[in-house]
């Protein structure tokens, strides 16, 4: 599995926001993204993810093995938002993330023990705490396998236990031969990633 950026370009409202970027990542390898605001983190992440068009350059991806021939189905896109139904409990959103993507990895009462929340799985998600939504959010990364993780400040609003417990899973993602490009104004404690700044420096 390799996903390749070649002189990549992106936009926004018709204005380039980044330019000439080029990597190439392979089994457990990491990118963090850095910047200031507004040097376009967000919008690589979403171009890589597909949700937006590439403004120049090009992505590939050279698929390990025939379970996700595409970057769209080899992905785990965590943005801002965190991509569940207020109304719904906890576990229903993840049991619906799971039927939805498929590949099915840990069961939602073991991806909810993994981000300390396993008592909670009976209440709507539009009842959490920031850091508890930040929480279930990464828990879907773990009801459904994809190999590759796109990231958009995945630590924002966590505490200091609960980052420490999510560079952990990072570091098992990474170790299982996983990809990561993750967009932080803090450090994440990865060893041996590499760096791409944005922006001005
Ligand atoms: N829909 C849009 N239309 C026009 N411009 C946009 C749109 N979305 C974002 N932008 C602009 O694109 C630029 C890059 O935004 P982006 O969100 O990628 O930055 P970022 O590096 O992730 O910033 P931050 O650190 O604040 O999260 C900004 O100048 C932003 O105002």
């Amino acid at each position: 599995m390799r996903l390749i950026a070649d002189r990549l370009g992106g936009k926004r409202g018709g204005e380039t926001v980044f330019s000439d970027v080029s990597f190439a990542l392979g089994q457990g390898d990491g990118l963090i993204v850095t910047g200031p605001n507004g040097a376009g983190k967000s919008t690589l992440l979403r171009t890589v993810a597909g949700l937006l068009p590439t403004g120049a350059g090009a992505i590939r991806f050279e698929a390990a093995g025939a379970d996700f021939p595409t970057l769209a189905s080899a992905c785990h896109y965590l943005g801002h938002e965190n991509g569940m139904k207020k109304a719904l409990t906890v576990s229903e959103n993840l049991a619906f993330w799971q039927e939805f993507l498929g590949s099915p990895h840990l069961p939602v009462i073991d991806a909810l023990e993994m981000v300390g929340l396993d008592t909670i799985g009976h209440l709507p998600f539009g009842y959490l705490s920031t850091g508890q939504k930040r929480r279930i959010a990464i828990a879907r990364l773990l009801v459904s396998y994809r190999p590759v993780w796109l990231l958009d400040e995945p630590t924002a609003g966590l505490d200091k236990h609960s980052e420490i417990q999510f560079i952990a899973l990072m570091k098992a993602h990474l170790e299982d031969g996983g990809i990561i490009i993750a967009a932080t104004h803090l450090p994440l404690g990865l060893d041996e990633v590499k760096e791409l700044r944005l922006g001005l420096t």
